[in-house]
């Protein structure tokens, strides 16, 4: 497979703390990888890194390089508008803009210059379809966001994100907010939406972790302990603290 991102001897602090500890790894292009890993280990950190999103957060230093489709993200020349467009994001809690269903999704497109009425309908309906949302709210796009239930709007969200044509998708712990049907609709839609984009989820379940990614990556105090594909990391892991977590004896 190849690598979309590569990261090479990445270590980031949060002021004095080494959150992240000289990672070095590849995520495939149009593959799900998984970061799992107990509470506190970096997987949050690492998957902000990857569009910058801890640029955010004052204190933070990192050095290392994370190259996108040959790019380097860690430059003060890097665009990070564009580079948060390449590379979406979806969060723990869903999070609409009280706005419309329609206007949560066209937001995007319209902040990157699109105006024209027919063309925001098209984005919007094929956004809302490859978020498999479409059909449930095709006859009420003018109804807030804020209505619908919470897996409704995490599918938004994802539909919100594929809007502005992205890259890279990134879910952070993206179902734990949402009862097990939703969940299950959402790994589904995770399935179907590795044909098209490269999809980095961080997850605390590794049953998630086992039945949706193609690669699962170990972390453990800020340093990746094992890096495989998924079947082989559960089935047969090289390391004994990988063993171990699996197995559940910690974490
Ligand atoms: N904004 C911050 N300022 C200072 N320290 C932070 C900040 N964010 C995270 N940390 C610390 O960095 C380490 C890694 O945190 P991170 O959130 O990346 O872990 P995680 O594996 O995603 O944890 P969880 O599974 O609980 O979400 C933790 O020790 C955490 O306390």
């Amino acid at each position: 497979m190849t690598a979309l991102i590569e990261i090479e001897n990445l270590d980031l602090y949060y002021g004095d703390f080494q959150a992240l500890k000289s990672i070095s790894m590849d995520v495939p292009e149009k593959a799900v990888t998984a970061f799992i890993g107990p509470s506190g280990c970096g997987k949050s950190t690492l998957l902000r890194s990857l569009n910058r999103m801890n640029d955010l957060i004052a204190g933070t230093r990192i050095e290392g390089s994370i190259k996108i489709a040959g790019e380097e993200i860690n430059t003060s020349g890097m665009d990070v508008e564009h580079l948060r467009k390449r590379v979406g994001m979806v969060f723990q809690q869903p999070n609409p803009f009280p706005k419309s269903i329609y206007e949560n999704v066209a937001y995007g497109p319209r902040l990157y210059g699109i105006n024209q009425r027919k063309k925001l309908d098209e984005l919007v309906e094929k956004s809302l379809r490859s978020a498999a949302l479409w059909d449930e709210v095709k006859d009420h796009l003018k109804r807030s966001a804020l209505g619908i239930s919470g897996g409704q709007q995490q599918r938004l969200c994802i539909a919100r994100a594929l809007a502005v044509n992205p890259d890279v998708l990134l879910m952070d712990e993206s179902t734990s907010a949402l009862d097990p049907i939703s969940t299950l609709k959402i790994e589904e839609l995770v399935q179907e939406l590795k044909n098209e984009y490269t999809i980095v989820m961080v997850t605390h379940n590794m049953h998630q972790a086992a039945r949706v990614s193609n690669q699962t990556v170990f972390f453990l105090n800020g340093e990746v302990v094992e890096y495989a594909d998924t079947e082989t990391l559960f089935s047969t892991p090289s390391d004994r603290r990988t063993e171990d977590y699996i197995s559940g004896r910690f974490g």
